[in-house]
């Protein structure tokens, strides 16, 4: 895809998240790669809802805003995951309830916050660590999420939300939305006795469905 399919891309999948309540007010920031490394963000304060192409940021490599509206004060820890995942060509973070719920909860195990439910949880978001919690916009932040991000393509930011990277803004988003899903289910299973997938099943999913 070229810089402007891109750009309708944030649009249109921006839009789509607003109309499904994943997104709401100003919250959360998307942004893709594009082939020369530099990145198209969305703009810092804006509703994903209501872009516009013209007004979505570019930023270089190193963080330097190029073109559009002044970016996302989480352009860096876009560009933290991108430089840790080659494959990565864009990344999700919102808001969303239910994630964000389990983002608010202590965790017996940080590395792994979620009990592998369903497959599809397994083959979209694999296992997800929780990153201690920084003031959105530090850059102590996306130097944490840099520490997780080579291994994992789904992170859950502490009292604060999930970012979810993919091969293309339509497999992030799809990601994004099981990841929302999984976390919905994992309260509505709440304290009854849970029938977790079996090591066996996860290596089986992981060797089938590699990436
Ligand atoms: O939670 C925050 O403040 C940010 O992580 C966020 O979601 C929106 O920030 P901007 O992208 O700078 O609007
Ligand atoms: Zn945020």
């Amino acid at each position: 895809m070229n810089e402007d399919e891109l750009r309708a891309d944030i649009v249109k999948y921006g839009a789509l998240l607003y109309g499904r309540g994943l997104a709401h007010g100003s919250a959360g920031n998307l942004s893709v790669r594009l082939d020369d490394g530099t990145i198209l963000v969305t703009p810092t304060n804006s509703s994903l809802g209501f872009l516009t192409a013209e007004q979505i940021s570019k930023v270089s490599i190193d963080g330097t805003h190029i073109a559009g509206d002044p970016p996302s004060k989480e352009a860096f820890f876009h560009l933290a995951v991108y430089e840790e995942r080659p494959a990565a060509k864009a990344i999700v973070h919102l808001h969303s309830t239910h994630a964000v719920a389990v983002s608010c909860l202590c965790h017996a195990d940080s590395f792994d916050v979620l009990p592998p439910l369903t497959a599809y949880q397994i083959m979209r978001i694999g296992r997800l660590p929780l990153v201690p919690y920084y003031r959105p916009g530090d850059r102590k932040l996306a130097e944490a999420v840099r520490g997780l991000a080579g291994e994992h393509k789904a992170m859950l930011l502490a009292n604060h939300g999930p970012i979810v990277s993919g091969s293309s803004l339509q497999k992030a988003v799809h990601a994004y939305e099981e990841l929302e899903e999984t976390a919905k289910l994992f309260f509505l299973v709440g304290d009854r006795p849970l029938s977790r997938l079996t090591c066996e099943a996860i290596a089986d999913l992981n060797a089938t469905f590699p990436g």
